[in-house]
């Protein structure tokens, strides 16, 4: 109200003020300013203020000048000046095709859809005027609509390269079905936890994807060498998000600095036992030659060191045929952490359901001693006839004897229906990771050593040290890692994952498992194969 004396004055006093003067200045020079794109006077400023100093003359107001453009900051200034300068902010287009110009005022687009099992949710019909081929319908929902990219009434003009004319439609929809049924999708399983909110180098925190280690991602594009897309598994409906590219989390400060393999004592002199010879042998025998044996055994990091950490491991689907046998399940730890220990309770707690292999020996039969049930006594004839043919995933010599376990021994308790649970030294993995035992591979790791101390008479540094190697080796290829503290809670949560892991609709396994192997490899490299040119 202008004829309120309080208000008049406010108002006068708020049109007098300097400072909005000055901000309808800037405003003013703002508007100017947009409409011509502003360019730099010169891009060498730091080289011209060099050159202007060396010719300036000694006189004192030179002096100043001098002293002035040679300081440090003032050099910095001119060349973040120069910086700036020399870079062109304007979008670049790319020139305009020679054959463009012919092509009437038309446009094409080129979509590359991921290709997925789903179909593609569109129909396709003959334009019965022109005899071109068009999307008939969309549907709601379908891989088409999801992209955004295909609409009604869009002219297909090829796929996949191939050019749709004078095509049956018929025909086209098999080329299509073929595309999408062939498109295996790509799922990796993450190794490591990722926060974007603690990732400084992530391009937009609200368009990466937070996950932790274990989850299985489907990668929606690759294209990008840093930033991958992904959907979380199950989210149908969640948009894909930016997860780091394996090269990216393989080079990043955070997770180099979260991985760091601490290097173990290389082991002593006295290893009289080769890797795998105590457990396989030892279930229910707690002997002092077989804790002598866990004890002289060491594992050396030395030849294997990794320095990369971590990243993704490629999965497939896997659903059981309840005709199917169990997967094997392989503990893993460092001696002495209580991998025995903790398969002897879970036979215990249910030998119906769980087994154990029986050990192959050549030393005599003692007299408490049964055959097939203590061990399997065999000559030596016989047991080194079985190491030159790869029967053994772990063996050794004590005392002038053999021990060993067989890979037919984890057959038999396979083919009884049991679950196989089998421990193994991390050096002799490999002879069980594969796809015929699809092995369930469980981490024992030890706790904080105050908790150790408390209940472990051991040297525990060491077991400690061989944990982290462990784990910083094999890492990739556990499924489970499980804390070894209170027994009874250990064998309760193993227990349950265990049985989460036989009635899951779907299991995953490394990719590598399958024949279909080379074909996922494949199709990653020919990711944007499913073109589909709409006109
Ligand atoms: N969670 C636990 N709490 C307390 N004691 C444990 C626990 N797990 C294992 N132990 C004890 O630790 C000792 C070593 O366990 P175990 O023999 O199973 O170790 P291991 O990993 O098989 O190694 P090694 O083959 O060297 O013996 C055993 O005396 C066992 O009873």
């Amino acid at each position: 109200h202008t004829d309120r004396e309080e208000d008049y004055r406010f108002l006068h006093s708020m049109l007098m003020e300097k400072k909005l003067h000055l901000l309808f200045k800037i405003h003013e020079r703002l508007r100017r300013f947009e409409k011509r794109s502003p360019a730099p006077v010169l891009e060498h400023a730091a080289s011209l203020a060099s050159e202007v100093r060396d010719s300036l003359q000694t006189s004192f107001a030179d002096r100043q000048t001098q002293t002035l453009s040679s300081s440090y900051r003032c050099c910095i200034l001119l060349a973040v000046h120069d910086a700036v300068a020399q870079r062109d902010f304007e979008p670049r287009l790319p020139p305009i095709p020679d054959d463009a110009l012919e092509d009437d005022e038309d446009s094409v687009k080129i979509v590359s859809l991921v290709k997925t099992k789903d179909p593609l949710g569109a129909t396709i019909k003959r334009d019965k005027s022109t005899g071109a081929i068009v999307v008939a319908r969309i549907m709601r929902g379908g891989a088409a609509d999801k992209s955004g990219l295909i609409h009604e009434g869009d002219e297909l003009k090829e796929v996949n390269g191939v050019p749709l004319e004078h095509r049956k439609p018929k025909e086209i929809l098999t080329l299509l079905q073929k595309h999408s049924t062939l498109s295996p999708q790509l799922f990796m399983q993450a190794l490591f936890d990722y926060d974007p909110n603690d990732d400084p180098t992530v391009p937009s925190k609200d368009a990466a994807v937070a996950f932790k280690r274990g989850d299985v991602l489907r990668i929606v594009s690759m294209e990008d060498d840093t930033w991958w897309q992904a959907c979380h598994l199950g989210d149908s409906n969640t948009r894909a998000g930016l997860i780091p590219s394996q090269q990216l989390h393989e080079r990043s400060p955070i997770a180099t600095s979260l991985f760091t393999p601490r290097r173990v004592k290389p082991p002593g002199p006295s290893v009289s036992f080769p890797a795998g010879l105590r457990r396989s042998f030892r279930l229910g025998r707690k002997s002092s030659l077989a804790r002598e044996a866990a004890r002289s055994r060491r594992w050396s990091t030395g030849v294997h060191s990794s320095i990369c950490p971590p990243t993704y491991k490629e999965v497939i689907p896997y659903h059981r045929d309840p005709r199917d046998r169990h997967r094997l399940v392989v503990l893993v730890g460092p001696s002495g952490v209580g991998v025995n220990e903790l398969k002897r309770r879970l036979l215990i707690s249910d030998p119906d359901h769980f087994g154990v292999t029986v050990p192959y020996t050549t030393r005599e039969r003692r007299r408490q001693e049964t055959e097939g049930v203590d061990y399997h006594y065999v000559s030596i004839h016989k047991f080194e006839e079985d190491i030159l043919n790869h029967r053994f995933i772990e063996y050794g010599r004590y005392k002038g004897h053999y021990y060993g376990t067989s890979l037919d021994s984890v057959h038999r308790v396979m083919a009884e229906g049991k679950v196989c649970l089998l421990d193994v030294h991390p050096n002799k993995i490999k002879h069980v990771y594969t796809s015929e035992f699809k092995p369930y591979m469980v981490f024992v790791k030890p706790p904080r050593i105050d908790e150790l101390r408390l209940t472990r008479r051991r040297d525990f540094e060491d077991m400690i040290n061989l944990a982290e190697t462990i784990e910083s080796q094999c890492g990739h290829l556990f499924d489970k890692v499980i804390v070894n503290g209170d027994m009874a809670e250990v064998l309760r949560e193993l227990k349950v994952d265990l049985e989460k892991v036989e009635e899951a609709d779907v299991q995953w396994i490394p990719a590598k498992w399958t024949v279909r192997e080379a074909f996922c490899q494949n199709a990653v490299q020919n990711r944007d194969a499913n073109k589909i040119t709409v006109h």
